[in-house]
């Protein structure tokens, strides 16, 4: 069962990020408040989160054995792995005085006598426990051709690998815990080919973009059985050839990835949503050409490999050196995907193979080295948890009371209707009843009658049908509004990043790269309906090269979304063109059918059934309006973020323009002196953790009353004795009545540098009244506009005496 409505992958680019099934923001709840259970047994979660790394040696095979080639790679214990040099070289003095073995040391390391069930319980369960709790996790399995990696991660129907028995636990889990919690749970099953994505559970579809894979490749899932049969259809659709390394040679990378989304049954809680993710990835051999002997197809794939295996490579050295900077994921299809495994929101396990021969010892050198080095690498854990507060809270018992109506409704209506066809008899002749003989006129006064009714039950279910069509289109539509506005509110988040790198360049006197012209000409272009260039996407421009990786990140997501904004703008209107239809059908349906009533009971169900659709619309609308309330605060939210980073701007600003007038030798007016005292007075607010997390108790920043938005003030002295936080209002008021008071005194008559001057200086006319919106405090505008001011006239010859 594939989603009809696609959520909008507004994270691509880091580990496919597939959103929940119903698309609502995905909030990263790091103030883990609401642990239940479930922490204290991962209690050893740390927000920071080190990679684990563990290492596995397969046993030699027959062929190997048979070729009599040694083991030079051992397990000692529990963690330490030593790779033996191969037999000195007699000619090679420099060999011989060689160490004869290293030693390497990982979080696990399993010989050849471990079995799948030891590896899965030492690796891979206890990370069930974080997913269900609402983490992201993922296992992935390293190491040359070879080396065993398909053996750990799918392994065989007798003999499973950790995908099977990862699968098998956690619909276990689930099923102990449904009583208390309802669990949804999608899936997808991707391969990376040849830098091509491609969906296993659905070979026939072709290539898949980086983004869009997760959204349109959800499959929801029913039970255990059916992730199975799935599991098994995606691996027998993997790309596996014989190489002369292995038999059965996986070329591609396969990605599982398993979403489950945990509410609890409760009332009374918070409607909270754990939305954890398990992605389990099995990589393609990282062999060299020489030692598979490819030719062809085989050595064009062994470069694919190599060239994603290569960038992984790059990623853990970068990380590993704890310089994210340099990171660069978006070398290859597979460091795009991993990018949140390897240094994002993600618990990870590296399970890394090696074969024990000598033959393979180079391969097995450089896996060592790479999985020493991943150790270095961690992760910040956070709890994903999707707000669904509109469900539970208090539009829940409305709902719930509205289709308790509604069900009531049409079990009446069914009975009714039923009587009125005559299914179960009508009530002059119910059946069972002795049956009169009927004359033929009241034979065919009876057919006629029955004819009619079941003429009148034929129109009725083609209006439920159309009313039900109606209704599916309108939750249809309000997934892609809702879809639209979470890809709105992202696409201010992303913004502001670019936002304030541009500032930062200008700030530095640095050309200005004019990253969001650059946006906006996409959106015309896609608005245009031409077709949006791909390449925008997965080639960043020559230009973006230099940006910060955080920047490069943002223009890769601002271009996604516009792209996903103009796809969910068709869609919209789409539904609401066949929406239009069936209305138009719906109201002929409906002026038909009174004419076929004759009967008091007739029109009984009939309004009935008219009162169904009354309901549902209403329960629709009360689910909107909450949608809409909740986008609208978090919009507030994003706005004092917004206001705030301007701010900074402004200070800058000010402090710039000072330090050009101090540098002029210029003298400041002494009522712009006392002006920028006020300033810098509000400016001694507490730190902004703290600020946030007042802002954060309150809410919402209350504009009520008059006199201008100042910002909010909070500080640990400002809490009364009696620990509770002081009005708001009365902080902003003091802090109003203050600044007017200042400024006043310091007016002097005609001067252009009066209240009203200031307070209309940033040419918008802001600074009093009350505004819905939260405007800037105009001090900063106006001061900074004073200050340029100063600073040309300056320029031009300072005339004090006319101020
Ligand atoms: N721990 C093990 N015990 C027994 N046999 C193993 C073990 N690991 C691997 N093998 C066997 O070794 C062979 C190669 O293993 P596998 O196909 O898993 O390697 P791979 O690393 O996935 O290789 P490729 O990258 O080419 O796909 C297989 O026949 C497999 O059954």
């Amino acid at each position: 069962m594939v989603k009809k409505v696609p959520a909008p992958l507004i994270s691509a680019g880091r580990a496919t990020v597939a959103p929940p099934p119903r698309v609502l923001p995905v909030l990263q709840d790091d103030s883990l408040t609401d642990l239940d259970d479930l922490e204290s047994s991962t209690n050893k979660t740390n927000k920071q989160s080190r990679l684990t790394v563990a290492l596995r040696i397969r046993p030699l095979s027959k062929q190997e054995k048979d070729k009599g080639l040694t083991k030079i790679a051992q397990a000692v214990d529990s963690q330490m792995v030593v790779l033996q040099e191969p037999e000195p070289d007699r000619n090679d003095p420099l060999r011989q005085k060689r160490q004869q073995e290293k030693q390497f040391m990982f979080d696990m390391a399993f010989d050849e006598f471990i079995d799948q069930d030891e590896i899965y319980n030492k690796t891979t369960k206890d990370i069930l426990d974080f997913v269900l709790g609402g983490y992201h996790a993922t296992i992935f399995a390293y190491g040359p051709t070879g080396a065993g990696k398909t053996h750990t991660m799918v392994g065989y129907n007798s003999n499973p690998g950790i995908m099977v028995r990862a699968l098998n636990d956690l619909f276990q889990r689930m099923h102990e815990a449904a009583e208390e919690d309802q669990f949804d749970v999608t899936m997808s099953y991707l391969e990376v080919y040849n830098e091509n994505i491609r969906d296993l559970l659905r070979p026939g579809t072709g290539h898949l973009d980086l983004r869009e894979d997760a959204r349109s490749n959800e499959i929801k899932v029913a039970g255990l059985l059916e992730v199975m049969n799935m599991l098994q259809k995606g691996n027998k659709n993997r790309t596996v050839e014989a190489t002369a390394a292995n038999a059965t040679s996986s070329r591609s990378h396969a990605l599982l990835q398993v979403n489950v989304h945990r509410r609890s049954k409760m009332k009374d809680v918070k409607g909270k949503v754990k939305a954890g993710r398990l992605f389990m990835i099995d990589l393609a051999g990282s062999e060299r050409a020489s030692q598979t002997k490819n030719r062809g197809q085989r050595l064009n794939e062994g470069a694919h490999i190599n060239r994603s295996l290569l960038a992984l490579a790059n990623c853990i050295n970068a990380l590993a050196k704890g310089d994210a900077k340099y990171v660069n994921f978006r070398d290859s299809k597979l460091t795009r995907l991993l990018k949140d495994a390897l240094s994002g929101n993600c618990k990870t396990v590296m399970i890394a193979h090696i074969a024990p021969s000598a033959v393979q010892r180079e391969e097995s050198f450089n896996t060592l080295v790479y999985a020493d080095r991943a150790k270095n690498i961690s992760n910040k854990l956070k709890k994903n948890v999707v707000d669904v507060k509109y469900h539970v809270t208090q539009y829940q018992e409305i709902i719930n009371d509205l289709k308790g109506e509604i069900q009531r409704l049409k079990t009446k209506i069914d009975d009714e209707g039923d009587e009125l066809v005559g299914v179960k008899g009508s009530k002059s002749n119910p059946i069972g009843g002795p049956q009169k003989k009927l004359s033929p006129e009241e034979e065919a006064r009876r057919k006629a009658e029955q004819e009619a009714l079941a003429r009148l039950k034929a129109l009725q279910d083609d209006l439920v049908q159309t009313f039900k069509k109606q209704m599916d289109l309108k939750h249809e539509l309000l997934d892609v509004e809702n879809s639209m506005l979470a890809l709105a509110m992202e696409y201010e988040r992303q913004e502001l990043v670019v936002k304030e790198y541009e500032a930062d360049q200008a700030l530095r006197g640095r050309k200005p790269k004019k990253l969001l012209a650059k946006l906006d000409k996409l959106r015309e272009n896609c608005g245009q309906n031409s077709p949006a260039p791909d390449d925008l996407m997965d080639e960043p421009e020559p230009d973006e090269d230099d940006d910060p990786e955080d920047v490069a990140q943002a223009m890769d997501e601002l271009t996604f979304i516009i792209r996903e904004q103009t796809r969910y703008d068709d869609m919209k209107a789409d539904i609401e063109k066949q929406l239009d239809e069936c209305r138009h059908k719906a109201k002929v349906l409906e002026e038909e059918l009174p004419q076929q009533i004759n009967t008091q009971e007739q029109r009984e169900v009939y309004m009935l059934l008219l009162r169904v659709h009354e309901l549902e619309i209403e329960r629709t609308e009360l689910q909107r309006d909450a949608l809409l309330r909740e986008h609208q605060l978090r919009r507030r939210d994003l706005l004092l973020v917004r206001h705030e980073m301007q701010r900074n701007l402004c200070d800058q600003i000010i402090t710039r323009q000072r330090q050009l007038i101090s540098d002029n030798g210029g003298a400041v007016p002494e009522d712009l002196e006392k002006l920028y005292e006020v300033y810098v007075q509000e400016l001694q607010l507490p730190n902004r953790e703290q600020e946030r997390r007042l802002s954060g108790e309150l809410n919402l920043f209350r504009y009520e009353g008059s006199g201008p938005a100042t910002r909010m003030t909070s500080s640990k002295s400002r809490v009364s004795s009696d620990g509770k936080l002081p009005s708001l209002q009365n902080q902003q008021n003091t802090l109003f009545i203050k600044r007017q008071a200042l400024m006043t005194a310091n007016r002097r008559p005609n001067s252009d540098m009066s209240i009203k001057s200031f307070l209309s200086a940033d040419g918008l006319g802001r600074g009093s009244g009350v505004s819905s919106v939260p405007s800037l405090p105009p001090i900063n505008g106006s001061a900074v506009a004073a200050g340029r001011r100063l600073i040309d006239d300056q320029q031009s010859g300072p005339n004090y005496d006319a101020m």
